[in-house]
């Protein structure tokens, strides 16, 4: 059966080589005149449209084809080689030494520039997207003739891995109280575990009998869990320190009931607030910290319903003796925050936090500031995405905390507290290190061989020899290398990735020109194909989210009048619902740089005073940043006739029809944020008083890991991953617990070796099949069945590539024919241009977010260089993904701007000077981990903490 299978690769020799139709004919010589004379003719047209053009510029701006001139230019001002001219066949050097003059001057850039908006006649305005193919793109050839890719079947039936267990037992069969277990059942819909909750529960519960002292205890042993994502990890770890307080109490009642109290005063033996915190969770963002929050939250909530071993009808009035309730109210959950107001934090602490959901930098300052914040009775610090706080960044913070959390339990030995509860052989004696993620790798191994005390290891990783099985590693013998149970054997901590096995996993191979377009167009299919579809697309950097952002909530094509007429004003009826004029009224309003959080920077928590100072000024930057956001979009809305502050969480897209558009990104407002997760949240069928939205997430990696949003059909990396870990995290959030999902990741024909890396790792992933892709919905297009028989007639249509049948889609969808699929996309980027330039902030949107994005390019990880250099990047191509007609002059390397024009000064700039190779960290960099990684990071001695010779010893 031959499926419709589409390529994106225009660059392969089946391809076709797109080209005007009025150069199709004669040689290559011929062409070549036709062309120039065309250019010529239309040089002289724009020149007469615009006369000030005329006097200061050589190149009128209608005639721009983002050419290889422009791209050499701003090549040779950045320091980089430059590229051979796309139509020098004869040249044997990749990258020729040759300068490429400049033929305008800055004044004249200027002068165009600011004549852009004034006098642009946008009928006549062209772009070309198919008049060169690079000489790159060839291999793309690459990827098809090899088989490296591992293509799977259209019709198999996947089973999914990270689902329930498929048996008839039940929480109480792994140590799970049975009345917490009607909990779980009856008010969270959770009633068989996951394979790792099974694996950690069953070990973490279960209690060791020394026959001898006649005591019972629990292991308790440091551990890792590593698991796939979206397989529950995060109640694998919550609900055994639940459980266990709950067994606490329920023994501290036991003893009460039995008038076994008086050696103590009577408040210290029933478990109270006071007791402090007991669990803190790190997490490296604040959506992860609120998320753990609100999850621990439920679990705690526990109604008395649930002490009936019957299933309880909602209104039937439970008969439960109040003897056999534990009374768990005394459980209280906190979250702390960067960005969140510190006082009410302070406050809550004070009064007693049980279980507390952190990030880095805020969890420090409280340790340090909060003389109230009490943790000499921690005994679980969990930190969830291990592997991320243990990456660069964070070593210092992580180091102070473990630092200073020692300290202060050492304090509870000096004030001998005697406590019923915490004598309980269910709370462990000393502190409990937990490590989870689903990619634990090389950090983590060091930090188990450095700090931990013989940790166990839960993975639910599966082996090579049988994917069924899972293992439980225990490590008695950290120094025998040769024992397959030891955590450092490469068995036991095997760094592939596990992706869930019902995770469709495609690829699409595009030309940084066609990007752009080739992303519209997916847009328009899936939102179109299926109204309630929830799709993120994952973005390098925060000035990338924000121009997208803006570019699909208010570009629109031209000849739409139902797009057109419809203001995307947050104030519009339609658009009131995007507003969340609660949000602001909460304690977050740490946005504002006078606020004494001062760490309200990203997600990496820093809260030193030099850090502080560092924060705040980037937080103004942000704040501005921001401002030049909302007004050019004029969507985000302060309205002074009400005390709450407003916040944008998302617009109503003028391009996607019923579609609407949400950004996130670690620069933005904590109130933003949360408004933004809470309404893309939401639910987003039709009913009777609203159709239906589709819901698109422009977002950076401040979305990639542990996030828990629900139903998310599609996941698109726009840029790949800075990491091959990235990799899982972002795809992750589609496909979970047993759900069916989609990823896509995009693909430029220099990049295709990162599929071999993918591979190594044992991802595999499919060039995009688009039958695949849209899934059964194609059988119900007349359109795309058309396009797939086509397709099966043979080379007539051989160049039928994933663009050209996704812009047939979008054609349809648009009830417009376009008599090629070239014309449709140059349609498409002609009216994104059009938008670009419209007005002066859309431009300057569309130029930061094209320098972030090169910037962000040059910060893959070392292993990664040498596939994604920027050398490799042709600008003036990639400039078109972002809508503009040219690369911009100037890139901003660390703090500074510099004309690109100016190569000396670029050249002996310092920040430049430290990164000769196009890696432009900058020299701050914590502006640079701001705009890119948005995580709080950090080496893995931070968990270590300092080490101590009885550390090394053990
Ligand atoms: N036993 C269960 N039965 C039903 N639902 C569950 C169960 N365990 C977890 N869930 C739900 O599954 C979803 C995914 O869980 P969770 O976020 O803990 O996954 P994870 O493994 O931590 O993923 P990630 O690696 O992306 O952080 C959550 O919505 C959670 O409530």
């Amino acid at each position: 059966m031959s499926d419709f299978i589409l390529n994106i690769d225009t660059s392969s020799e089946q391809a076709p080589v797109f080209r005007d139709s009025v150069n199709k004919t004669g040689n290559w010589k011929q062409r070549l005149k036709i062309k120039k004379l065309l250019k010529h003719k239309h040089k002289k047209n724009q020149q007469s449209k615009f006369p000030e053009a005329e006097k200061g510029n050589k190149k009128p701006i209608a005639t721009n084809d983002s050419g290889s001139e422009n791209e050499n230019e701003n090549r040779n001002n950045l320091g980089f080689p430059t590229k051979r001219k796309l139509n020098d066949s004869k040249s044997t050097q990749k990258y020729s030494e040759r300068d490429y003059e400049s033929d305008e001057s800055d004044n004249n850039q200027k002068a165009r520039v600011s004549q852009k908006h004034e006098n642009i006649d946008y009928k006549t305005m062209s772009t070309s997207l198919f008049t060169s193919i690079q000489a790159d793109d060839q291999k793309t050839e690459k990827v098809d003739e090899t088989d490296s890719i591992e293509t799977r079947s259209d019709n198999v039936n996947f089973t999914s891995s990270n689902n329930v267990i498929n048996s008839d037992a039940g929480f109480p069969d792994v140590g799970i109280l049975q009345f917490f277990a009607n909990h779980l059942k009856d008010k969270l819909s959770i009633s068989k575990p996951t394979e790792i909750q099974r694996l950690v529960l069953s070990n973490s519960l279960s209690l060791k009998s020394d026959t001898k002292k006649n005591y019972i205890s629990y292991s308790d042993r440091d551990s890792f869990i590593r698991a796939e994502t979206g397989s529950g990890k995060t109640l694998s770890y919550l609900l055994p320190i639940i459980n266990r307080l709950l067994l606490a109490t329920q023994d501290c009642q036991k003893n009460e009931s039995l008038g076994n109290n008086s050696k103590h005063s009577k408040d210290s033996d029933f478990p109270s607030r006071n007791l402090g915190t007991m669990a803190i969770i790190l997490t490296p963002t604040r959506e992860l910290a609120k998320q753990v929050y609100e999850t621990t939250t439920k679990l705690v909530n526990i109604s008395r319903s649930s002490y009936s071993n019957e299933e309880t009808p909602e209104n039937s009035s439970v008969t439960t003796q109040n003897s056999n309730i534990i009374r768990s109210h005394w459980i209280v959950t906190g979250v702390a925050i960067g960005g969140d107001k510190k006082q009410s934090e302070k406050a809550r602490l004070r009064k007693g936090v049980t279980i507390l959901a952190c990030t880095p930098g805020r969890l420090l300052d409280h340790l340090k500031t909060t003389t109230s914040f009490r943790t000499f009775n921690l005994k679980w610090l969990v930190l969830d995405e291990a592997d991320q706080l243990l990456e660069l960044g964070f070593q210092d913070t992580l180091n102070e905390i473990i630092q200073l959390l020692s300290e202060k339990s050492s304090l509870n030995g000096e004030l001998n507290v005697k406590n019923n509860f915490l004598s309980s052989s269910h709370i462990p004696k000393n502190r409990i290190n937990i490590l989870c993620s689903a990619t634990l790798k090389g950090n983590v191994k060091k930090l188990a061989q450095d700090s931990l005390k013989n940790p166990i290891f839960f993975n639910s990783h599966k082996l090579q020899s049988n994917t069924d099985s899972k293992v439980v590693v225990f490590t008695e013998n950290m120094d025998d290398d040769t024992n397959d149970n030891n955590i450092n054997s490469e068995k036991t901590m095997d760094t592939n990735f596990d992706i869930p096995d019902q995770l469709m996993q495609d690829f699409i191979l595009v030309p940084p020109k066609l990007k752009l377009v080739a992303l519209a167009s997916m847009l328009d299919f899936i939102t179109s194909q299926k109204r309630d579809s929830k799709i993120i697309v994952f973005l390098s950097c925060r000035d990338s989210v924000n121009f997208y952002y803006d570019l699909f909530s208010n570009a629109y094509l031209s000849g739409e009048p139902s797009q057109q007429s419809e203001s995307n004003n947050p104030n519009s009826e339609d658009q009131n619902s995007d507003i969340d004029s609660n949000v602001g009224s909460d304690d977050d309003s740490s946005d504002d740089p006078s606020d004494d959080s001062g760490d309200d920077l990203d997600s990496d928590e820093i809260s030193d005073d030099e850090n502080n100072k560092d924060s705040k000024k980037n937080d103004e930057k942000n704040l501005k940043s921001d401002k030049v956001f909302k007004e050019s979009s004029g969507s985000a809305n302060t309205n002074s006739n009400t005390k709450k502050k407003e916040v944008e969480s998302f617009r109503v897209s003028k391009f996607l029809k019923n579609t609407e558009v949400y950004r996130l990104h670690g620069s933005l407002s904590q109130p933003i944020r949360s408004a933004t997760i809470s309404k893309f949240t939401l639910g987003n069928k039709a009913n009777d008083d609203q159709p239906g939205r589709a819901k698109v997430l422009f977002c950076t990696d401040v979305a990639s890991r542990g996030l828990d949003l629900p139903l998310i059909s599609h996941i698109i990396q726009y840029d790949a991953p800075t990491d091959l870990s990235g990799y899982v995290h972002r795809v992750g959030r589609t496909a979970r617990l047993g759900q069916m999902g989609k990823a896509v990741l995009f693909i430029m024909p220099p990049e295709t070796e990162y599929l071999n890396l993918l591979l190594e790792k044992k991802i595999s992933i499919q060039k995009i099949n688009f039958r695949n892709y849209v899934n059964m919905d194609l059988s119900d297009s007349k359109f795309l069945s058309s396009v797939a028989r086509s397709s099966k007639i043979g080379k007539s249509v051989t160049g039928s590539n994933e663009l050209e049948a996704l812009l047939k889609v979008f054609s349809v969808n648009h009830e417009r024919r376009a008599s090629k699929w070239m014309d449709m996309a140059t349609e498409l980027q002609l009216a994104f241009e059009k938008f670009v330039l419209s007005s002066n902030d859309a431009t300057q949107l569309a130029k930061s977010g094209f320098t972030s994005s090169v910037r962000a390019y040059a910060t893959h990880s070392p292993s990664q260089k040498h596939i994604f250099h920027i050398k490799n990047l042709h600008l003036g191509h990639y400039a078109k993904s972002f809508g503009l007609r040219e690369a911009p002059k100037s890139i901003s390397v660390g703090n500074k701007i510099h004309s690109t024009s100016n190569n000396k000064q670029l050249k002996n700039s310092k920040d430049f000077k430290n990164n000769p190779d196009g890696n432009f960290v900058g020299a701050n960099k914590k502006s640079k981990i701001s705009e890119m990684s948005e995580f709080a990071v950090g080496t893995i001695y931070s968990m270590v903490g300092p080490r101590t010779k009885k550390h090394k010893k053990a």
